[in-house]
């Protein structure tokens, strides 16, 4: 059985002026100890996705289809099940870890919280489990003494990386994990996260802009666009071989992991992504689309099986695969 399954979930937000489609209808599996990265521009709805796996939206975000994990609904839990999921089954590393970090309080305390609310450690139990893990991260045990702001962003970033792993869970879910970081120290944190999962057996959603990066650290690629999943295969195959047009104009963007030429000047993707509250009809992407036909304004094409095991929504991907 998969570890976890989502089936057609979709995200609404209601706003004083109507209503925000951020995620549309996504349908995705990841096994265990698979690796999972899902990519798109920003506004596709990556980390509203990743926030509806651990029922962390907002209070005016509503939520339809189901997310199983390993076979129970997460949409459906009980809120004392949700708190006993976060952190000890599956935990978010996000964006930049200024976010996730209490600036007042001591690293080693904020690592040692999720052990000590889940009731797995005892102070002292924690306090040698946070040296262990600073040291798993990279990081010498006298940093628990360390403030925020006392450390790199790179450090971190690690530190968020450790309390994602404090309570042993089978899933992370990393969003954006080192777009705030220089490449240099993006890819050191690239590295300690594909071997911490590979080592721990965790599973590991990994969500970023740059298909460089995914296709580095994950086995599969889902690519996004306007809430919906346009690509979805192995991550080798979509990075080299995109079959929607979308995700090679991503790939195109993004050639080299991390390269900081592209990061300033990404090639191939003209134009802005659409506003989710007046998308275009027909295929979203039409209208930047290099290959769109003239029925693309009108025909929505849903994901269509493009080769082994892969999926894409394209009405030239459904030609091809027609005549073929
Ligand atoms: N709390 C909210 N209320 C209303 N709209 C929201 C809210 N959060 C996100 N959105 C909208 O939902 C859409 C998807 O946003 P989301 O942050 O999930 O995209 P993303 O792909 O993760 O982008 P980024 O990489 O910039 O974070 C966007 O149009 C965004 O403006």
């Amino acid at each position: 059985m998969s570890l976890l399954e989502l089936d057609d979930v979709s995200v609404t937000y209601r706003i004083a002026s109507g209503e925000v489609p951020a995620v549309r209808g996504v349908s995705l599996t990841l096994d265990s100890g698979a690796a999972l990265g899902v990519a798109g521009e920003s506004g596709s709805g990556k980390s509203t996705l990743a926030m509806a796996l651990l029922r962390l939206l907002p209070r005016d975000a509503r939520v339809g289809g189901r997310i199983l994990l390993d076979g129970d609904d997460v949409l459906t839990m009980k809120w004392g099940r949700i708190r006993a999921v976060r952190w000890a089954e599956a935990s978010i590393v996000f964006q930049g870890a200024q976010h996730g970090l209490n600036p007042v309080r001591r690293i080693g305390d904020q690592i040692a919280e999720p052990l000590l609310v889940h009731g797995l450690a005892k102070p002292e139990g924690a306090r040698r489990r946070v040296a262990e893990l600073l040291e798993q991260v990279g990081l010498p045990a006298w940093r628990a003494r360390s403030y925020p702001h006392e450390l790199s962003g790179g450090q971190r970033q690690r530190v968020m990386i450790a309390m994602a792993l404090a309570c042993s869970p089978r899933l992370i879910i990393a969003d954006e994990p080192t777009t705030a970081l220089d490449v240099m120290v993006q890819a050191q944190v690239l590295t300690l996260i594909k071997d911490l999962v590979a080592e721990h057996g965790i599973s590991l959603i990994m969500i970023s802009h740059d298909l460089s990066v995914l296709a580095d650290v994950c086995d599969r690629l889902a690519v996004m666009y306007a809430g919906r999943v346009v690509e979805h295969g192995p991550s080798g195959e979509v990075f080299h071989d995109a079959r929607h047009p979308y995700s090679r104009a991503l790939a195109a963007a993004f050639p080299t992991v991390g390269d900081p030429a592209s990061r300033m000047a990404p090639k191939g993707l003209g134009g802005d992504p659409p506003d989710p509250m007046q998308l275009p009809g027909g295929c979203a992407f039409h209208p930047r689309c290099p290959v769109a036909l003239d029925g693309c304004a009108s025909l929505d094409v849903e994901l269509w099986p493009a080769g082994q095991d892969r999926t894409a929504a394209c009405v030239h991907v459904r030609a091809e695969e027609e005549v073929s």
